[in-house]
């Protein structure tokens, strides 16, 4: 490893136009051949071996105060394009606090000189009438809605705040009347005016519908994500320096953008607000450890003031938004989720083969748009066919499809009141239809969590709504299954970090190592989620690494019909590297491939130039960019560990967390059950998840499921009674997978999990033990293949 650093290093610093190549998938860098970048083609060292950049290599680039910021502008991260294509599909915040304001506001030179007292109640009336007169003039509304008002004082003010409303609560607004009104009281006020308000949310389609409504009412307001072109984001980034902003909008991974925190950190922020700001808490089911790094910023850019929103929190997560953003418990407003016009139904079923029919009925004696969710893809298609089949108007919606698809789905949805839409969780973020009038879950919904959203969007008219939940002993083996899915076995975590920290054993603090995470998880088999959160543990609680601004090496780019003449004729030496890639790479589709990564190697040039001829292609319109294989890169804050006592704490540690995911997640998931199955009213039992039972009262709704009957559901013993595990079937899966180094392997092809080395085994879904023991308890499938992997050892 020190020999391939020291390599790249040599051909960096002084060698800049040896070629490297680096051999085998960790192995060191070779030099190939020396040759100029201007060489014409054909000796430009074509005839050399490909390059291959190994999963985990490291950029010994000690730049520690050396930022490229045009680089660093050019993209964002791989999960904030993936937001953007696949929603939220199965397994889809930072206060500056008032301890921090104090503390900024006495230090010298500080732009609030005069401290404000967030508790002050005297100065309301000018609040109240500003808040008012903004609400009015930018909105059109005469009042505030309950809490809504208390939280935009609060702000003004100086104070920060957790709001938890219900979705359609109205806390968009909540932060939106503050980054207009604190100008203006500061003018009143005497204080200095100026900074911007940064608004992080996950969703980039949420982020682009509320600019453009902030737009057209002309409030000076913008986004950056990865969809945008890089003009545009300079763009931006020109309006935010000028002061020309007021509010921001950006998703959480943007705050790995060395060049974006950069140019925060020399402005004035007056206000963060954190959209779903509950995937800050473990005890959350949508934990997101970009959240952390979220609370981390706002600590690190001095933000005046934060608001954290979320539609959904029980006591323990507001607790951690609390902890997390460093927000005092007097910040913290709770509208109840309990809505009396939602009416919270149940049915039991014995097979899943009865739930279709069921549906049917259900949706014909309820008239009305109807959302019917269910788990996966091939479900919503199949079920929203089936409807039709029974003259049911019905369309499915999923993650999977076509971005104009879906656009068009929602659109027919929005405008119709007789159209059932079946999808998967993907569908209904951000959707404001009034009149939802029956929401159905299919099946087992992930959590109370979950489900509470989920309903949350029937009936916001206020009139009468349906929400009717299918519970079914055969559906609890997909749920577990799904909860399963994303533990890596502890073998694999461990060949992965030790390999990991062997191979960057001498890189020091402030230098730069890169991760092909794509890539490490084929070779690992390791989802990729679950590899992220694996580099969280490093960033945030081993604080080894911290990510910086990621980079793309493969672009993908769809050509335009006068793409083939412009680059014929373009003499240009970089363009003709590029287009010699292209045709090596050629394949059957449209699409091109450049690996700049390998150009920059090959040629000896920097990526970056590479990158911006590809770049300025796109802004002229001659291509249609899809940048792809993210390369993540995190600057070493200290060494990894060396010693072989300290490399086993922490890998045990970080494995520890791992499992310790999967318990929560299979226990948030039978909640579900629980509410269902005990006795009492079910929306007293959800409310009282959140912390809410006073707004329903201990009397119960009277028109759930039990207040109806005055009984639970009673469910089929399939979840509580798991087949034993026989020798039989045992031993045909051992027959048919010959791994015998990871029991967990074995354990999820009978149980039906399949993942990159189970298909390379050919034990996935065509071979039939794959699912074969999916009655049996997944716990006593791992100890019993542990027993066989160590006799045959
Ligand atoms: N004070 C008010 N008076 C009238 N309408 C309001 C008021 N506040 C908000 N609204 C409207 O209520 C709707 C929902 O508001 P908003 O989108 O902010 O809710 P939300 O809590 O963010 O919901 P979600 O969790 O679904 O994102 C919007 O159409 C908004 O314009």
């Amino acid at each position: 490893m020190a020999y391939r650093a020291l390599a790249y290093r040599s051909r960096v610093a002084r060698f800049p136009r040896l070629n490297i190549c680096a051999v085998g998938p960790i192995a060191s860098f070779r030099i190939v051949t020396p040759h100029p970048p201007s060489l014409p083609q054909g000796l430009n060292g074509r005839n050399t071996p490909l390059v291959t950049i190994s999963p985990f290599s490291t950029t010994a680039s000690h730049n520690r105060g050396g930022l490229n910021m045009e680089e660093s502008y050019d993209f964002d991260t791989a999960s904030e394009a993936q937001f953007s294509q696949f929603g939220r599909d199965e397994g889809a915040e930072p206060t500056s606090g008032e301890k921090r304001l104090k503390r900024k506001r006495s230090e010298p030179g500080s732009s609030n000189s005069r401290a404000i007292d967030p508790n002050d109640t005297t100065v309301y009336p000018t609040t109240s009438k500003l808040a008012h007169k903004i609400l009015k003039e930018t909105w059109g509304f005469d009042e505030f809605r309950p809490n809504q008002e208390a939280v935009i004082s609060r702000l003004i003010h100086g104070g920060s705040a957790i709001v938890v409303f219900p979705t359609g609560g109205g806390k968009s607004l909540t932060f939106q009347i503050p980054a207009l009104a604190l100008d203006e009281y500061d003018g009143i006020m005497g204080q200095p005016k100026g900074g911007i308000s940064i608004v992080v949310s996950p969703l980039i389609a949420l982020m682009k519908d509320q600019v453009d409504a902030l737009q057209k009412r002309g409030v000076k307001a913008a986004a950056i994500d990865s969809t945008q072109t890089r003009e545009s984001v300079l763009h931006t980034y020109d309006l935010l320096r000028k002061g020309e902003l007021k509010l921001l909008y950006c998703a959480p991974e943007r705050l790995n953008n060395e060049g974006f925190v950069e140019m925060v950190r020399h402005t004035r922020v007056r206000l963060i607000a954190v959209d779903e700001a509950h995937c800050i808490s473990e005890w959350g089911q949508a934990f997101r450890p970009d959240y952390l790094k979220v609370a981390r910023f706002v600590k690190e850019m001095k933000a005046e003031r934060v608001l954290c929103l979320t539609a959904t929190a029980r006591p323990k997560v507001c607790e951690d938004i609390l902890k997390g953003f460093d927000v005092p418990e007097s910040g913290l407003f709770k509208t109840p989720t309990y809505r009396e016009n939602l009416q919270l139904l149940a049915e039991p079923f014995d097979t899943i083969d009865d739930k279709l029919p069921k549906l049917v009925d259900f949706l014909r004696s309820s008239p009305g748009s109807s959302i019917v969710y269910v788990t996966t893809h091939s479900q919503a298609e199949k079920v929203a066919l089936s409807l039709e089949a029974s003259d049911i108007r019905a369309l499915h919606y999923h993650a999977g499809m076509e971005k104009d698809e879906r656009a068009s789905v929602q659109d027919e949805f929005m405008g119709r009141k007789d159209l059932t839409i079946v999808a998967t969780i993907a569908f209904g973020m951000g959707i404001d239809k009034p009149d939802i009038r029956n929401i159905v879950h299919y099946d087992f919904p992930r959590s109370l969590e979950g489900y509470s959203q989920e309903i949350g969007r029937a009936g916001r008219d206020g009139l009468p709504s349906k929400c009717m939940l299918f519970l079914c002993g055969e559906d609890w083996v997909q749920r577990e299954l799904f909860c399963r899915m994303d533990l890596p076995s502890k073998k694999n975590v461990n060949d992965l970090l030790r390999k990991l920290f062997a191979l960057n054993e001498e890189v020091e603090a402030g230098h730069v190592i890169e991760a092909r995470v794509l890539q490490q998880s084929k070779t690992h088999d390791i989802k990729v989620n679950s590899l992220n959160l694996l580099y969280s543990q490093l960033e945030l609680r081993f604080e080894i690494l911290r990510a910086i601004t990621p980079k793309y090496s493969t672009y993908k780019f769809i050509p335009s019909d006068s793409f083939a003449s412009f680059i014929a004729n373009d003499e240009d030496p970089i363009a003709k590297f590029i287009s010699e890639d292209i045709k090596e790479r050629e394949g059957r589709g449209r699409a091109k491939y450049v690996d700049v990564d390998q150009l920059s190697l090959q040629n000896g040039i920097r990526r970056e130039e590479f990158v911006h001829r590809i770049q300025s292609w796109s802004d002229q319109g001659l291509i249609l960019l899809q940048p792809g294989g993210v390369v993540q890169r995190y600057r070493m804050i200290k060494p990894f560990p060396k010693d072989e006592a300290d490399i086993q704490a922490l890998i045990d540690k970080a494995y520890e967390q791992m499992e310790q995911r999967e318990m929560d997640d299979l226990r948030r998931s039978k909640k579900m059950i629980e509410l269902m199955t005990t006795p009492g009213c079910i929306a007293l039992g959800l409310a009282k998840h959140f912390g809410d039972e006073d707004s329903v009262g201990t009397k119960g709704c009277g028109k759930c499921q039990f207040c109806i009957t005055g009984k639970p559901l009673i469910m089929s013993d399939a979840i509580i009674n798991k087949a034993p595990v026989d020798l039989d079937r045992l031993v045909a899966v051992l027959e048919a997978c010959r791994v015998r180094d990871d029991p967990r392997l074995l354990a999820k092809v009978a149980f039906g999990i399949s993942s990159p080395r189970i298909t390379k085994e050919k034990c996935g879904h065509r071979n039939p033990v794959f699912g074969s023991m999916a009655d049996c308890d997944f716990d006593e499938l791992v100890n019993e293949f542990a027993k066989h992997c160590k006799s045959e050892e």
